[in-house]
């Protein structure tokens, strides 16, 4: 399923050659990344209403909203999801206890 986010890694990336006016990816990038975190902040509180109202259909849309804007600020910093895959993936099996009171010492 992760084969996804690498597809549309690869969009994001081609995107960077195109103009705004053709391509809603294009546009974001081209508005800055000040414009790019106010879309990934609106879209986390769209999530966050989603989810306290219950609606499955609505948190999973709302979710990939909040996906896609994360991963266009990614393409923005030089960055993709192999990198964030990689992280969950040093963590899997620490537990999130264990981690915080490693980092407490
Ligand atoms: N997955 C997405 C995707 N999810 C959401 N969106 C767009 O993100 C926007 C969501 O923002 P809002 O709900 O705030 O709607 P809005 O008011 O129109 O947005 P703003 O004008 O405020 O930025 C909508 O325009 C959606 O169409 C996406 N746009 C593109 N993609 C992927 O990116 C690819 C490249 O897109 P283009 O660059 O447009 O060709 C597409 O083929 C898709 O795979």
């Amino acid at each position: 399923m992760s084969e996804i986010l690498q597809q549309l890694a690869q969009v994001l990336e081609q995107r960077k050659q195109e103009s705004a006016d053709q391509s809603y990816v294009a546009s974001l990038y081209a508005k800055g990344l000040d414009h790019i975190l106010k879309k990934v902040g609106e879209e986390a509180t769209e999530t966050v209403i989603a989810a306290k109202g219950g609606d499955k259909d609505q948190i999973v849309y709302e979710t990939a909203d909040l996906w896609f804007h994360s991963m266009v600020m990614l393409a923005d910093q030089g960055l993709g999801p192999d990198d964030v895959l990689r992280e969950l993936q040093r963590r899997f099996g620490l537990s999130g206890l264990e981690e915080k009171a490693q980092r407490d010492k």
